[in-house]
């Protein structure tokens, strides 16, 4: 052993290494290969090859230099194999591809071919090999067997190939990108090795990141073709007229083909992965703990031993399952491999399977055992059958596995079959029937019904003990002794079940003991029933307790809301909604907050099962089909479903848009038109709406239409702070976005440019409505003392005007504020009438309390009309209506339809402040206010308030 702990030689036999946690080593020979797991762990080397002088080898941790021996030093800097062009853990130093040219390359450089000297040959294509494992394979066995072909680069063609070749004869290999080789028979010899590509191309040699060129076998034929399919980067490099020796020689047949086939197909994906990975690197919002497991996949992704293990399942393997060598004495036996040689134990249905035998015969045992030995008659067949031998060598629970296998049994040749207890051993194996019971638990859909059959059968087989405990304590007083032992009348086995179920259960009704130990027996017997069946009662009770736990939940969150509405007194119609609302959820989803259930795990988890949830409706939203997996992954935990009812309101026309809206369950229809009641469309799974508003395209930030849903509808909500988290990194999504979103303005300009001219649609200035809902509560009188002072107080002096401002303001103008209309109403064009309007530019400010869905008293309407007013009156807003009512009002239209106002003048769009009766809710109409860039209310003033005013 050298001093980096490989061993210096190789010949076939057992190696030894140290100071390496991990190596695999390939040599480059068909069929040898070395492997090591662990520090000062042996190594096996087998080969086919008698000479093993001229192996080259691989390694996959640390520096890597070889020689003509192929012995290397190696350090123990890591475990993996840095492939070309993918950056890993270590790296590895790789010799440049050797470029050389044949003696007759030397004399004819014009038209060069490729005959390296043997020597020369191997240590040029170990080069190869270390340089570019994936592809570059070479087998020097036997001089004569070197058969090759030489191409070498010539025009255009689009693909050579070289299966006209000859031995020792030239091709011209092309400016092209597919090779194709036939696997090589020469002279009727099949040729058996690798097959090697070798480029006599100096740059290749410069080159530190070479991609792998793709190897792939051709169908056609009885002798398959090989594809090798050159990376263009490649091809430009060679175009100086280098030298390529292609060298078609291994055959399919050989055992090592299919490994090395295996091989290249692991460190293509592998490569690919590694790609990916560059590609979409984390993002910086991913928690530590998922880029920490993120990591670890990746370290088992790149790590070089992982492309030894088994394919993972879907994978296509080519190969046959090798079979399973076993020494038998002198013989080597060889088994088929039907059981694979590891096995997921959270997936594999095969495991379960062997889970299940292994728990059915510990509990055959569980139950026999006690039975045969204390009982009689034998009331079961026994099938010994063949004595399970499992090799758990690695296994932590090996002795136990090993100590209970132990065949006692064979005692029975000599003490006969009446000594069951023999196989007491065989009870070891109960941790292989309570991991049975714990997967089958997580496993089976119904876990509840399985622990309720389990907790009984634990019962069960407590009287079962106890039954035989009974007869062996009878047996051995002698069967009908006394008046407490068992007569022997009958099913012995039935009558000590049903003693030991009486005794056990306390249900009484049993001979009284005639002697001491007899009184033990029953005193045990007692206290065992009252612990035991204590423990078993309660889990039973947990089982079935934990079956109803959901719906239990719900009922009593369904409970206390709606005691809450009684206590508040909400409208029944309300109240029905809010039901309904429970109902549906529940009915759903057998749960009402899922994001409470999803916030309990990690969020990489949280995102793959919302990824797994929701795909279904993401992949059908067309804004995200071009989008690559990790903005899904971005988005999905930013949506948040939400559930409407029939007829209820997304969002109103003129509202500001804080969210934008997927449709992952029903329909919604966009409602508007001239009668501002016509449905425009319907959008259905996948559609998504709301975004004009979100991203302003339209210059304002209010909801160009109403959104209904006219059925139960979930939808994803993704406010507007995600969302621009989510696609400020995704131009391309954005430029969907506001595409679609210009797109649909214009189709509604268009549209109210037809019904304007052809006169359908109601004034073009009505923007919205605003259903008010004014103070009900019956006002203070004004205090008599303060009436008095007002009487008293000179009527033009300025404490009249003072104390008479209060009582006039409503729906005039302050002459305080006098200056601040005449502002507003020159800055737009104003209402039909000229007359000036009250410009609500507090509507457009970002305060979150700012929109239509908050009932407004009229004091609180007056003041959010003119936001001077509201500084002034800054503090004293008040509720008057409680937000149930509101929705429930909004939702049902019922305002609007029996407004005991005249029907609204549409033509004029405006309804004059004074209509508006106190303590009920009237419709306001706004008007659009052209030459603002955001919509606006005006309420038009009473003329005479207004002059009032003005004289004032
Ligand atoms: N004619 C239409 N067809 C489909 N969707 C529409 C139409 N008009 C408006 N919408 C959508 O309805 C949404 C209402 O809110 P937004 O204006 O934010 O965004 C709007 C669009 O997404």
């Amino acid at each position: 052993m050298d001093d980096s702990g490989f061993s210096k030689s190789f010949e076939e036999g057992k190696y030894r290494m140290s100071a390496h946690p991990k190596v695999e080593v390939w040599l480059n020979s068909p069929g040898s290969f070395i492997s090591g797991e662990a520090p000062d762990e042996s190594m096996d080397v087998w080969h086919d090859e008698p000479d093993m002088s001229s192996q080259t080898w691989m390694a996959t941790s640390g520096d890597v230099r070889n020689d003509t021996n192929s012995v290397s030093t190696m350090s123990s800097s890591g475990q993996f194999l840095q492939l070309p062009g993918v950056p890993g853990p270590s790296s590895m130093n790789a010799p440049s591809i050797a470029s050389f040219r044949s003696n007759e390359d030397a004399d004819d450089h014009s038209h060069p071919s490729f005959s390296p000297p043997p020597s020369m040959r191997v240590t040029s294509l170990e080069d190869q090999f270390y340089s570019n494992p994936a592809f570059s394979i070479q087998d020097f066995d036997k001089e004569d067997d070197f058969c090759r072909s030489k191409v070498s680069r010539s025009s255009s063609s689009e693909e050579i190939q070289s299966g006209e070749q000859q031995s020792h004869a030239s091709t011209t290999i092309t400016s092209r990108h597919l090779l194709n080789v036939p696997p090589l028979v020469q002279s009727g010899a099949r040729h058996q090795g690798a097959m090697s590509v070798v480029s006599s191309c100096p740059s290749w040699g410069d080159e530190s990141r070479v991609p792998s060129p793709r190897l792939e076998e051709t169908a056609g034929g009885d002798e398959p073709w090989y594809r090798l399919d050159l990376p263009p980067s490649r091809l430009s490099s060679i175009s100086d007229g280098s030298v390529w020796s292609v060298r078609p020689y291994l055959s399919k047949d050989h055992p090592a083909f299919s490994r090395l086939k295996t091989l290249f197909e692991r460190l293509t994906e592998r490569t690919r992965q590694a790609k990916d990975q560059i590609v979409q690197p984390p993002t910086p919002s991913t928690s530590a703990e998922s880029l920490n497991s993120e990591k670890d996949e990746d370290r088992q992704r790149l790590s070089f031993s992982s492309l030894t293990k088994p394919l993972p399942a879907g994978h296509q393997q080519n190969e046959e399952p090798e079979p399973t060598v076993f020494s038998l004495l002198k013989w080597q036996v060889r088994l088929p491999q039907i059981i694979p040689h590891t096995m997921d134990p959270l997936e594999s249905r095969l495991y379960m399977t062997w889970l299940v035998i292994v728990a059915s015969a510990f509990t055959y045992n569980a139950w026999t055992i006690f039975l045969r030995q204390s009982f009689p008659c034998v009331f079961f067949l026994q099938f010994d059958g063949k004595k399970t031998r499992q090799h758990y060598v690695k296994s932590r629970d090996f002795k136990l596995d090993l100590a209970s296998l132990i065949p006692f049994d064979l005692l029975y040749l000599q003490v006969g079959l009446n000594y069951p207890i023999l196989r007491l051993p065989r009870l070891l194996k109960i941790r292989v029937f309570w991991e049975f019971t714990d997967r089958a638990e997580s496993v089976l859909k119904s876990a509840n019904i399985f622990r309720i059959v389990k907790t009984t059968g634990y019962m069960l087989y407590m009287i079962h003990l106890d039954a035989c405990m009974y007869y062996k304590v009878s047996d051995f007083q002698g069967l009908g002794s006394s008046r407490w032992v068992y007569s022997g009348s009958g099913n012995s086995y039935i009558r000590c079940y049903y003693w030991a179920t009486r005794t056990l259960l306390s249900i009484g009704g049993i001979p009284t003991p005639t002697n001491d130990f007899e009184y033990l027996i029953m005193l045990c017997n007692w206290l065992l029933g009252v612990f035991v069946f204590a423990m078993i009662i309660a889990q039973i009770r947990d089982a079935i307790g934990t079956a109803n736990k959901a719906k239990a939940e719900f009922r009593r969150r369904m409970d206390s809301v709606v005691s809450y509405m009684t206590r508040f007194n909400i409208p029944k119609p309300v109240q029905d909604r809010v039901r309904q609302w429970y109902t549906y959820t529940w009915s759903k989803a057998r749960m009402l907050d899922e994001m409470e259930l999803l916030n309990q795990l990690p969020v990489k988890m949280r995102t793959d099962l919302a990824i797994q949830v929701h795909m279904g409706t993401l992949s059908k939203v067309k804004l995200f089909q071009d989008c690559d997996r990790q903005f899904l992954r971005d988005l999905v935990l930013k949506l948040k479903p939400v559930l409407y009812l029939p007829g209820d309101v997304v969002c109103r026309k003129g509202e500001i848009g804080r969210e934008m809206y997927i449709v992952n369950e029903g329909s919604v229809q966009v409602v508007g038109g001239a009668s501002g009641r016509s449905v425009l469309a319907t959008l259905n799974v996948g559609s998504y709406f709301g975004e004009i508003s979100l991203l302003a395209v339209g210059g304002g930030n209010r909801r160009t239409a109403d959104v209904v849903s006219p059925g139960f509808t979930t939808l994803f909500v993704l406010d507007k702070k995600d969302l621009s988290e989510a696609i400020k990194d995704y131009p391309q999504v954005q430029e969907v976005l506001k595409h679609k979103a210009k797109k649909l303005l214009k189709k509604s300009a268009k549209r109210d440019e037809v019904e304007e001219k052809k006169g359908t649609k109601q004034v073009s200035l009505v923007q919205d409505a605003l259903v008010l809902i004014p103070n009900d509560e019956p006002r203070q009188d004004t205090p008599k003392l303060f009436q008095t002072v007002v009487q008293v107080a000179k009527q033009k002096g300025l404490a009249s005007k003072i104390l008479r401002y209060p009582r006039k303001r409503r729906g005039k103008v302050s002459p305080l504020l006098k200056d601040e209309w005449a502002t507003n109403t020159s800055s737009s064009t104003g209402s039909k009438s000229g007359k000036p309007s009250i410009v609500p530019s507090l509507l457009d400010s970002d305060d979150p309390d700012d929109d239509y869905s908050t009932a407004l008293s009229e004091d609180d309407f007056e003041s959010r009309q003119n936001p001077a007013r509201n500084k002034v009156s800054q503090g004293k807003r008040s509720q008057n209506c409680s937000p149930d009512t509101y929705s429930d009002i909004m939702s049902s239209g019922f305002l609007i339809k029996n407004s005991p106002l005249p029907p609204i003048d549409h033509r004029k769009g405006v309804r004059r402040h004074s209509d508006i009766p106190r303590g009920i809710a009237v419709e306001v109409v706004m008007e659009k206010q052209k030459s603002l860039p955001l919509p606006s209310i005006s309420l038009e003033q009473d003329d005479a308030d207004v002059e009032d005013t003005e004289g004032e």
